[in-house]
């Protein structure tokens, strides 16, 4: 569904990406893990067309994209680790907006669900800019899902929900992943990506270390549950570079 070539991206002498190759398929909810600064919204900014690699290529759907054909952003459902909107629009408005906007090219029905769910129509009549920081998040979640999109690539999607509304999206993350869309998420709390995760994607400095299955990863870490065996991967990682020394290219 998604296949990335030796993408790249420095930002200066920064090597935020180093030639990373993976393929994304459908129905797989692939978890982009790495310590802070490793590149994982880089990664997705890239897919997104938010940020301009320098080298590489990255294909939708077996077409690769070019600079200036931004069509098959509308497959895919984005939710920022931080939402930014106009602090004068009212929920409502937002939505409408969006709507608006998709309404030449998306006819099917508006999924609403998430909106349901969180109970977000209480809110609808508020100013953005009043809203708390967690249902600033649900409003980003309930955008990313609301025209039903194949691909759904959530960055950091559980930081700042309350446990009920973090578990209910967690609940409707699955339930998409199961129809056959493709879910790209990241998260430093490994606990929520446990019961969502097929594929781990772990990139350290930039570079793809691995791109596997969980089973693998439980097998070759001897560990039952996903978060210890990601952890016991971070401590080995930290031990092997314990002061990190960033790649940088000379100009
Ligand atoms: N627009 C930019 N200009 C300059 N440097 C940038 C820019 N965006 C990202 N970087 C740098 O690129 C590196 C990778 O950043 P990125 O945000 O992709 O990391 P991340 O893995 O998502 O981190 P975190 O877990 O903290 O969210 C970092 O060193 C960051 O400072």
């Amino acid at each position: 569904m998604i296949q990335t070539q030796n993408l790249s991206k420095h930002f200066g002498k920064l090597c935020a990406l180093n030639n990373v190759s993976v393929s994304l398929q459908k129905g797989k909810g692939v978890s982009l893990i790495g310590p802070n600064g490793s590149g994982k919204t880089t990664f997705i900014k890239c897919l997104l067309g938010m940020v301009i690699p320098d080298a590489g290529r990255i294909c939708f759907n077996d077409q690769p994209i070019l600079r200036d054909s931004w069509d098959y952003r509308k497959q895919i459902g984005y939710m920022p680790q931080i939402g930014r909107y106009p602090d004068n629009m009212r929920v409502r408005q937002v939505f409408d907006l969006m709507t608006d906007l998709r309404k030449d090219s998306h006819c099917g029905p508006l999924d609403e669900e998430l909106i349901e769910e969180f109970g977000l129509k209480s809110s609808f009549d508020k100013p953005m800019r009043t809203l708390s920081g967690g249902t600033r998040q649900k409003v980003s979640a309930c955008l990313a899902f609301l025209f039903d999109p194949a691909v759904l690539v959530l960055d950091e999607p559980t930081a700042g929900l309350d446990p009920l509304a973090a578990e209910a999206l967690k609940a409707k993350v699955l339930r998409e992943q199961q129809k056959g869309k493709l879910v790209l998420m990241t998260s430093h709390i490994l606990n929520d990506l446990e019961e969502l995760t097929t594929d781990v994607m772990y990139l350290v400095e930039g570079d793809l270390l691995f791109f596997e299955s969980v089973e693998n990863i439980l097998e070759r870490t001897e560990e039952t549950r996903f978060a210890k065996a990601i952890a016991k991967i971070m401590a080995q990682q930290g031990k092997i570079s314990p002061t990190p020394q960033r790649k940088t290219i000379a100009l």
